[in-house]
């Protein structure tokens, strides 16, 4: 690795010089008074990822792979650029730090203005870049730090000289929030140590926990000999092993960039830590098996496609506002042969739940023809955006495509999660009934964002249902890693005694008939809410 010579390619912008970096570069207007702001009528945070990465020329990985991955998961990805490497499928055939006050200047440029919520590095290549970066942060904090110890590239060839390990474990890793070295990178970081099996991974997440992240995910996509991909979490606590399948392909450049770039693009939206990095794997994943057959390149390392959503439908992927699990409170699902028997359309009997209360709305539609199911939908979609409540569909991917539907609920027996989501992408909610702890964590393990458990009490709702009762609800609660709504036979009487259950992860709860086998559907919606408000006042 060549070290930084004075720049003298370097040609400043009149206005912008190293020499004049410390000069405050906007003028410090309040927002009332910048009159660019007061254009928009509504403002729409956008989830925005600073990478401190490098330029890789094959754009496989680095920078490039990180702008790709955030924009595909719907975040916004601003870039401060540490080396410029020419890199090929081959390997890397040089490499060129940038002046060290230049990465300062373009830290300040980006964290002073443009509203950051999370920082994810890649190849830091020096020492001095790490304690920048640290200054940095300090002086402009973020919401989260993505720490991807980039230290050799997949091809062998060195990123960053071995003076930097003594600033990643002492001074960047207190500050992150997870770090992710490969099984190669978590050896170098502990001295050497070799790492053949999953219980090496483990205790490699511990020591490096020990240097202050409050994450540790060892990645095993070099692990040799499995059919699987396997990734161990660790937060100090409890260690989560992330498996996937194996996808045999040649094009495996960047997968460490993607992995570390998507965590950040879904903590940036929102998600908490294990979901954000079971997101982050299955796209990784993804990616890689539709890019298997691709050729890009002569050498034995190719890139994939981080973009390959857009090659089919639907073509809106990336949604920037996340699931809100405080949406499950009142969760109301609609029932074609009740709304005949009291003689309502869909349409208004969603309104009625809606002015009543309800927090989120299904449509489940077992015995209606799909044109007209899909009318009723459309219109459904309607009214739920303009009241800003989610419409999902129960079932139906293809009625949900087809309205642009905000997600998906399916059962046991429907196609799964993890095809949904495939179908779906990334930005839609996804729910799956789940009877038992096992099929929790499969639902997590698939991409699901919340799980339906019942039949809590029983229903005569949905034939052939086993009821779980309290004690099955709470062992599906308590191993749960996702939100879960109950469901089955909950109505007025009874809907209090479930959520005063107090259960972790317990967000609500589902009703059909107690709202739509009703003459009114809006007081009955009213009645339970008001009921459900009082418990949780309570708390
Ligand atoms: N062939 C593969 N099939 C499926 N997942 C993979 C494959 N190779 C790597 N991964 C996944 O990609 C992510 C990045 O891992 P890894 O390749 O080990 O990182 P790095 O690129 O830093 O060496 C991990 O989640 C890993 O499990
Ligand atoms: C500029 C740059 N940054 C990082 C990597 C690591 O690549 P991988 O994600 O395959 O480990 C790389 N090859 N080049
Ligand atoms: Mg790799």
């Amino acid at each position: 690795m060549s070290s930084a010579p004075p720049p003298p390619f370097l040609r400043l912008h009149p206005h912008s010089s190293i020499s004049s970096f410390s000069s405050p570069r906007l003028p410090h207007l309040s927002p009332r008074t910048r009159p660019w702001r007061l254009a928009a009528a509504r403002e729409m945070p956008w989830p925005h990822v600073l990478t401190v990465a490098g330029s890789d020329s094959s754009a496989g990985a680095g920078i490039q792979a990180d702008v790709k991955a955030c924009a595909a998961l719907g975040a916004y990805c601003s870039s401060v650029i540490t080396a410029v490497t020419a890199q090929n499928t081959a390997g890397v055939q040089g490499v060129h730090l940038v002046p060290e006050e230049l990465i300062r200047e373009q830290l300040k440029s980006v964290l002073s203005d443009m509203s950051v919520d999370v920082v994810k590095t890649g190849m830091l290549p020096s020492a001095g870049i790490i304690q920048i970066l640290c200054e940095s942060l300090r002086k402009f904090p973020v919401k989260a730090l993505v720490v991807d110890p980039v230290m050799v590239s997949t091809s062998g060839d060195s990123l960053s000289d071995p003076s930097t390990l003594t600033n990643y474990r002492d001074e960047l890793f207190a500050m992150a929030d997870i770090v992710t070295p490969n099984v190669k990178e978590a050896s170098k970081l502990l001295g050497g140590v070799s790492l053949h099996t999953i219980s090496d991974m483990r205790d490699a997440a511990e020591s490096i926990y020990k240097l202050g992240p409050r994450y540790v995910l060892v990645k095993g996509g070099d692990m040799p000999d499995s059919s699987e991909a396997i990734d161990v979490l660790y937060d100090g606590k409890e260690f989560v092993e992330l498996r996937g399948h194996r996808i045999k392909t040649r094009n495996t450049h960047g997968t460490g960039c993607t992995l570390a770039s998507s965590i950040a693009a879904e903590l940036a939206k929102g998600s908490s830590m294990l979901n954000a990095v079971q997101v982050a794997k299955n796209f990784v994943e993804s990616a890689l098996h539709h890019s298997k057959d691709l050729v890009i390149g002569n050498g034995p390392q190719g890139p994939f496609d981080h973009l390959f959503r857009l090659k089919r439908p639907p073509y809106n992927i990336g949604s920037q506002q996340r699931f809100n699990p405080d949406s499950l409170f009142l969760y109301a699902v609609t029932d074609s042969r009740m709304n005949k028997k009291w003689g309502h359309s869909i349409e208004d009997a969603v309104k009625a739940a809606i002015e009543g209360g309800a927090t989120i709305v299904q449509l489940r539609e077992k015995d209606i023809e799909s044109r007209a199911f899909l009318e009723a939908a459309k219109a459904c979609m309607e009214i739920c955006k303009s009241s800003g409540v989610s419409l999902l569909i129960n079932d139906r991917v293809d009625i949900a495509l087809a309205c642009n539907a905000d997600g998906v609920h399916v059962g046991q027996s429907d196609i799964s999660a993890r095809e949904v989501r495939e179908l779906l992408g990334p930005g839609k909610i996804i729910g799956v009934s789940c009877k038992t702890p096992a099929q929790a964590e499969q639902a997590w393990r698939d991409g699901a964002d919340y799980l339906g458990c019942g039949g809590v009490f029983p229903t005569t709702t949905k034939a052939n249902n086993p009821t779980l009762g309290f004690e099955g609800l709470k062992a599906v609660c308590l191993a749960s890693k996702l939100p879960v709504v109950a469901i089955g036979g909950i109505n007025t009487t009874n809907a209090g005694s479930v959520m005063e259950l107090r259960l972790p992860n317990l967000k609500g709860v589902a009703v059909v008939s107690a709202l739509f086998d009703r003459e009114c559907v809006s007081t009955e919606t009213r009645n339970l809410r008001s009921i459900l408000t009082s418990v949780r006042c309570l708390a």
